[in-house]
């Protein structure tokens, strides 16, 4: 199934027709520019191209009132004097004669977008749409926005589709206070949000934009805030809040749709934003969102004010949706005290509504965040008398790397009488291997029937991570005799020289002795084994008291472990080791698979053992970038272990910054 794109110039033709500094930066050109993006790059030919129509008045209605609507209809036909009069009862917005009729255009493209999902035409799609929405308010136009097109949209997929839980995650730098006045008392429709802040000194200003917000009455716990108190929030800022705050809780929320307020003002070179977030990281929003809802996702344009980051983000986003390999995130660092002082805030009161997060730390004790607030204050009035305040359009950033789809997306290593599944290209050619790798397998325990094939499957495998590494596949799966003897075959003899990182995911219980110390490779093992404490920094058991098949536990060890430290060790290979007999649910094993693709540019090659053939079926279909189906047990999460893995986490925080989710004590 395709992505859908739906775009119409007419959306372009209105404008600010007069002077007002607030709204100066709304031009039509964002979203022309942003359009012309993706057909330079060819991704709109990609695309399955919809119409937009005009939301009728019921739609509308959906979200504002009779007396909001009665009055934007009367704009067509107003004087530039009474645009101005009706223009002021509002904040930070502008009305043009034609801008009811595009943000009637606006509205129905989100609708559009939700159709088409939502009826099975397409998996997913974006809706590059002006005005924006995400500040509209049942009775107020705000911020630029005249409907609230996403608080629409979720209203209408319940109404129109049945849709029972709607996740709307607003990755836009301003508080979509329209969609969370909305919702507020809704469980039906989770809405995260994070926004520049600036303890309330940010626009809008709103006491209710900070992270105690949890949503009213039965829907407590259905409004996440997340507020950036400070500027110059980076890549690893933003994939923290998303493994450790928003995952753990949309898998646990498990929606049947997920709404993108897709705002890019939160990238590098905006005005608004003034964040350093590079628009590759939305490549990454993106992927981790696409396992949810059996990977429904509507992407509607919100904020974006400088071009040429705006471009980029839109095309990140959109190549994204069809399923192209994802690009290496560069240097990744450790989220900032701010963020981490947000991220703690923020779990800290969610905990008591998310099961997935009960185990998080307690809210940054009161001196620690005065302590921070004193220290805020004194940086800020060194920042602003030291640097000159260069502005954010003179910020550059690399243009984000070419993201090459393999002309083989997967393939597959197999024993001469397993059958290859569809859509994974077999391979046989097996490359001749010096006499020095023969004889280490030969010597090596392969005890399987005649080592000639296993020499053959040996060679084989050499084969596909060579083409792995020049992009000639994509990934691949093997079935072994051997599981064990395969990996240590494979990490002791050709990661190394053939990739500079291996991460090696172990899903079940095994004996591995690998030589780690190096780096070279890292090795995450989830097993319901008890392992004596981890040995040294590479190599990370994780140990889930139910065993594999706790699904709560298994997702709480991807989101807050495997995750983060996957994005800090940036593998040049992932290698996915599915040990016999480990228990791990077929659903909870195509999401891992999904999920892990966001590393080494998708290349993951999954070891299976040839009796466990089972999953082969999941296996590739996970591989050729099927969504994985929503993992439904986390609707009602048994009493986990206990904090086991938070405990773990802290441990490890002090050699892997990604795992950090509490302000350090000693600052
Ligand atoms: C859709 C959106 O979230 O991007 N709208 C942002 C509205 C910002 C209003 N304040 C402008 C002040 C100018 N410096
Ligand atoms: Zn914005």
């Amino acid at each position: 199934m395709g992505t859908a794109l739906i775009y119409d110039e007419e959306m372009t033709k209105y404008k600010l027709l007069w002077v007002d500094p607030a709204c100066k930066i709304e031009v039509p050109e964002r979203l022309s520019v942003s359009y012309e993006a993706l057909v330079r790059t060819g991704l709109s030919d990609r695309c399955v191209s919809v119409p937009p129509r005009e939301a009728s008045d019921a739609e509308i209605l959906l979200v504002h009132s009779e007396e909001y609507l009665e009055g934007v209809k009367k704009t067509p036909h107003m004087t530039l004097e009474d645009l101005k009069e009706f223009t002021l009862q509002y904040g930070d917005v502008y009305f043009h004669p034609n801008i009811y009729h595009c943000a009637k255009l606006a509205a129905g493209s989100a609708l559009q977008l939700v159709d088409s999902v939502m009826t099975g035409k397409v998996r997913n799609g974006m809706a590059l749409v002006r005005p924006p929405g995400h500040h509209s308010m049942r009775s107020a136009a705000s911020g630029f926005c005249v409907f609230n097109n996403v608080a629409i949209a979720a209203r209408y997929a319940k109404q129109k589709h049945g849709a029972e839980r709607v996740l709307i995650v607003d990755w836009d730098i301003h508080h979509g206070q329209g969609v969370q006045y909305c919702f507020e008392d809704d469980p039906s429709v989770l809405y995260f949000s994070w926004h520049r802040y600036e303890r309330q000194k940010f626009w809008p200003n709103l006491r209710e934009s900070d992270y105690d917000s949890v949503g009213k009455g039965s829907g407590a716990g259905f409004n996440v805030n997340v507020p950036w108190n400070e500027v110059g929030m980076e890549n690893s800022d933003y994939l923290s809040v998303f493994c450790h705050v928003l995952l753990p809780v949309a898998y646990e929320f498990c929606p049947d749709l997920v709404l993108v307020c897709a705002g890019f003002d939160s990238a590098i070179g905006d005005p608004e934003g003034e964040m350093c977030a590079t628009p590759d990281i939305f490549a990454h929003l993106t992927h981790l969102l696409m396992n949810l809802a059996g990977g429904k996702l509507c992407a509607v344009l919100e904020g974006g004010y400088n071009l040429t980051s705006l471009a980029q983000s839109v095309c990140q986003t959109v190549q994204t949706l069809l399923g192209d390999p994802l690009p290496q995130l560069a240097n990744l660092r450790s989220p900032c005290e701010s963020a981490l002082e947000s991220l703690q805030c923020v779990r800290s009161v969610q905990r008591r509504y998310w099961s997935i997060l009960k185990h998080a730390a307690d809210s940054a004790t009161t001196d620690v965040s005065n302590k921070r607030i004193k220290l805020a204050k004194a940086e800020e009035e060194k920042a602003e008398t030291a640097e000159d305040e260069r502005s954010q359009e003179e910020k550059v950033w690399p243009e984000p790397a070419e993201r090459l789809r393999p002309p083989v997306c997967s393939a597959s290593v197999l024993p001469d009488d397993a059958a290859c599944p569809d859509g994974l290209k077999r391979l046989v050619s097996s490359k001749d291997l010096g006499p020095l790798l023969v004889s280490r397998i030969r010597n090596r325990s392969m005890e399987d029937a005649g080592d000639a094939d296993g020499v053959a499957t040996f060679s084989r495998l050499y084969t596909l991570i060579e083409k792995m590494r020049t992009n000639e596949i994509g990934n691949g799966v093997a079935l072994v005799p051997d599981v064990a003897a395969a990996v240590e075959c494979v990490v002791q003899d050709l990661g190394s020289d053939l990739v500079s990182r291996v991460l090696v995911v172990c899903v079940g219980k095994e004996e591995l002795n690998y030589a780690t110390a190096d780096g070279k490779m890292l090795v995450v093992q989830i097993s319901g084994e008890d392992k004596e404490e981890q040995k040294g920094k590479y190599y990370i058991p994780v140990c889930l008291k139910k065993g594999c098949g706790d699904t709560v536990g298994f997702i709480q060890a991807v989101f807050g472990l495997l995750l983060p430290l996957g994005y800090e060790y940036d593998p040049g290979l992932v290698l996915l080791v599915r040990m016999p007999g480990s228990g791990v649910g077929d659903c909870m094993w195509q999401q891992l698979i999904g999920l892990l693709k966001g590393f080494a540019k998708g290349h993951t090659l999954v070891l299976m053992q040839t009796n466990d053939g089972a999953c082969m079926g999941p296996t590739a279909s996970a591989l050729l970038g099927h969504p994985a189906p929503p993992l439904q047990e986390l609707l009602t999460p048994l009493p986990d272990d206990g904090g086991a893995l938070e405990r773990m986490r802290e441990r490890l925080q002090a050699d892997w910054k990604m795992l950090q989710t509490t302000v350090s004590s000693g600052n």
